[in-house]
């Protein structure tokens, strides 16, 4: 086993030089170019990895499985290594990275451990001399598509389960980090995961999507598709896919309401938001996008989390006392200061915005300061929109069925949060909302056990948890005349 070195991004730069086609990735602390990474540009070189992942050998289950347990201890033994990649690519603070690095190892345990089987089924009458059963086999090769938020997590919640399952896989990893999945790739071949099982397509925005994407979905060897990214990239790509009938796995975008009701306890309500909406600086699918508080709570509600926001420090990731790093890119910025302008333009209050220090404003960096707004409406494109930056947005509401009504008013349904200490409104407000994930007195839901996904606009199927290994498995079913 490769021992931790200090070195995962040397030997990254080493293992992956950017060869002929090359574009940047950017720092978004500061905005200098990282590395130069290779910009897989022509058909050819996606059909070769399709044609190696065709001929992968599937191994047996135990191999599998000791082949992930492998990954798994590599994972926590380079966690510094990996977590100051995931800062130096896409911002996060370290302290976050870590977070990300268990989480993401959490999903390789997970399915090194789940044992795959099929069921046997009691004959009916009308095939009473058989026996029937399922057998549970590998889907086929996998294109795996990932963004850039959890550059660790999203993309191991998907390989992992697909080589549990036996399958070779292909991972594109978002343009801005390809620099952690390149390290996760030489992990896993450290743990013996064979090359081919593993491959990776890295590609800026426009190849990801005029090359690997519409290559990988035209071809009829890759049997499996799964995304997560926004609803109109996964839209495109289901279409791509169903013209060689794929399965397809989609994890898109959210707009979570958090509901806060008379009764809650404030001060959890206030800490729930707090990680629901700060965590990654904002820029999470199932980050708390809609606060809805009841309005005899309202005064005190804003006053507390204003305090809390105000202690939030914004800065480069690598800095040990920053809590809130920068956003992906300045396009990000500029997107997340218009909701800002265009909700104060039609009404919303600005209770509180952080102020960016001289040397933040001179750094290059795409920061983008912790703002609060209250008084903001349905109607304002704040609360249509996934926010993706640290702006709480702060509405009322006086009546159970009224604030359902509106968390519901959204073509998206992945998460969504409430709080109250009533039991019978905490059950019926959770079964009423429509989310494929509902926070109850909690805004930190996600694990490798739980099955992660959305419901409406926000996808289909689910990661993580048994559900998670259905969708890189075939069910087989067998008749025996006895
Ligand atoms: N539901 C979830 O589990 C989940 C998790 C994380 C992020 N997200 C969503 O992801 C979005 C933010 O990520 P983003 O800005 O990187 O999203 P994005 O859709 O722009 O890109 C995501 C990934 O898909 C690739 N891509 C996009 N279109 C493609 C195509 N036609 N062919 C091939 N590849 C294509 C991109 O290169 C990138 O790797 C948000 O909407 C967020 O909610 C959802
Ligand atoms: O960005 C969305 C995924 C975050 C999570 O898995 O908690």
């Amino acid at each position: 086993m490769t021992q931790k070195t200090g070195g995962l991004l040397a030997r990254v730069l080493a293992a992956f030089p950017a060869g002929p086609n090359s574009y940047p990735v950017r720092n978004p602390a500061t905005g200098s170019v990282i590395a130069q990474v290779a910009n897989v540009g022509n058909a050819q070189a996606v059909t070769e990895a399709v044609e190696r992942a065709a001929l992968v050998h599937p191994h047996n289950s135990a191999d599998r499985k000791a082949m992930l347990a492998r990954w798994y201890s590599l994972f926590l033994l380079h966690i510094d290594d990996l977590a100051h990649i995931a800062t130096l690519e896409s911002g996060k603070p370290l302290a976050e990275a870590k977070g990300e690095v268990q989480y993401a190892a959490s999903y390789i345990k997970y399915y090194a451990d789940l044992e795959i089987a099929g069921k046997t089924i009691i004959s009916p009458h009308s095939l009473n001399k058989t026996r029937l059963w399922t057998v549970k086999q590998p889907v086929g090769p996998c294109a795996l598509i990932t963004p850039w938020n959890f550059p660790y997590a999203m993309a191991v919640r998907k390989i992992s389960p697909a080589i549990a399952a036996g399958n070779a896989c292909i991972l594109k990893p978002a343009p801005e980090t390809p620099l952690s999945a390149f390290a996760m790739k030489l992990l896993a071949n450290d743990a013996g995961i064979p090359d081919d099982a593993f491959q990776i397509l890295s590609a800026d925005r426009q190849n990801a999507v005029d090359v690997v994407g519409k290559v990988l979905m035209a071809d009829t060897r890759i049997r499996k598709v799964s995304f997560t990214g926004s609803t109109n990239a996964g839209i495109s790509l289901m279409q791509q896919a169903a013209t060689t009938m794929k399965k397809a796995s989609m994890e898109l975008g959210g707009n979570a309401p958090l509901i806060i009701f008379e009764d809650a306890d404030l001060n959890q309500a206030v800490d729930g938001c707090m990680f629901g909406k700060f965590r990654n600086a904002g820029q999470a699918c199932i980050a708390v996008n809609r606060i809805y508080i009841h309005s005899k709570i309202h005064n005190e509600f804003v006053s507390k989390l204003a305090e809390k926001i105000k202690i939030l420090r914004v800065g480069d990731g690598l800095n040990n006392k920053t809590t809130v790093g920068p956003l992906i890119t300045k396009t990000s910025v500029d997107r997340v200061a218009a909701l800002v302008s265009s909700s104060l333009e039609s009404g919303a209050q600005l209770v509180f915005q952080s102020s960016l220090s001289n040397e933040l404003q001179a750094s290059g960096g795409y920061f983008y300061p912790p703002t609060l707004l209250t008084n903001v409406t349905d109607d304002m494109e704040i609360f249509k929109t996934e926010i993706f930056g640290p702006v709480a947005a702060v509405s009322t509401f006086d009546t159970e069925e009224d604030v359902v009504r509106r968390a519901n008013d959204t073509p998206f349904g992945l998460a969504a949060y409430l709080f109250t200490n009533d039991i019978a409104r905490l059950h019926r407000v959770a079964e009423n909302l429509e989310a494929g994930m509902v926070g109850l007195n909690e805004c930190a839901i996600s694990a490798a056990v739980a099955p992660f996904g959305g419901v409406k606009m926000s996808g289909i199927g689910r990661e993580g948890s048994s559900e998670g290994i259905e969708e890189y498995l075939e069910t087989k079913y067998l008749c025996l005349a006895v």
